[in-house]
């Protein structure tokens, strides 16, 4: 049986104290969350430690949106596993297309940050997926088997999520067509050699498309950027139908 993981991705936004305010209003909405689902809040670093606190004990899993591959040392800016997982992070995305696009990530530095989440305990979230440019010129299926082959030299895919993300679908309101989100799904899962690797979908992921999304058979999941920063619409997300 595939884990269903709904993942929320905050991105850069919410200080400490908004960060508060949207679980007081988010909680209390998983009281009907069937438990097998597996709820998680991928926040900036300076959210986790006190979210780590205000989470213990409820459904939710906390996540972060980076990691270094060592354990310690001279790289102002970077964050290690050990310093994540001493807080209680369980999750972190890594390959997201906004560090590939803006911060220079490549499918080497993403491979090394997939092994050393695992190393530390840490489950990665793996983000794929095209250009639109690549897209229009029939390059989807290509791009995204290279990247998965590059990505995922030695690593365990027993502790492994992947998230099929078309770039440009994210931030854009212009989702990508389910049917087209289960076929590519369907495609990542075929390069695997776990098929039990949890597979989600982001992209423009709303309260109104949810139900349909998660109806596909392929799909084992949402990573949710601009919808998950409000805990009523999160909400409707995590108890999809
Ligand atoms: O990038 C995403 C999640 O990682 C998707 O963002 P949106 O849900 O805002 O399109």
């Amino acid at each position: 049986m595939r884990k269903i993981v709904i993942a929320g991705n905050w991105k850069m936004f919410k200080t400490q104290a908004e960060s508060q305010e949207f679980l007081q209003g988010f909680l209390p909405t998983l009281q009907e969350t069937p438990e097998e689902r597996e709820v998680v809040l991928c926040v900036p670093f300076t959210d986790l430690s006190a979210l780590s606190m205000n989470l213990h004990g409820s459904l939710v899993q906390l996540g972060a949106q980076n990691v270094h591959w060592e354990e310690s040392g001279a790289y102002t800016g970077e964050i290690s596993g050990p310093m994540l997982t001493e807080i209680g992070v369980r999750y972190v995305i890594v390959g997201h297309s906004e560090r590939r696009q803006y911060f220079g990530e490549t499918d080497t530095t993403v491979n090394l940050r997939l092994k050393a989440a695992q190393k530390y305990g840490l489950t990665p979230i793996l983000c794929v997926g095209e250009t639109k440019q690549q897209r229009d010129a029939g390059e989807t299926e290509l791009l995204i088997i290279t990247q998965l082959e590059k990505d995922l030299v030695d690593v365990d895919q027993t502790n492994l999520v992947i998230a099929y993300e078309p770039i440009w679908a994210i931030g854009t309101g212009d989702t990508c067509e389910t049917k087209e989100a289960n076929r590519v799904i369907g495609l990542i899962r075929s390069q695997l050699t776990n098929p039990n690797v949890p597979i989600q979908y982001g992209g423009s992921v709303k309260p109104n498309n949810i139900d349909e999304i998660m109806a596909q058979p392929e799909i084992d999941g949402v990573l949710v950027g601009g919808a998950s920063l409000e805990a009523a619409g999160f909400a409707r997300i995590v108890n999809y139908k």
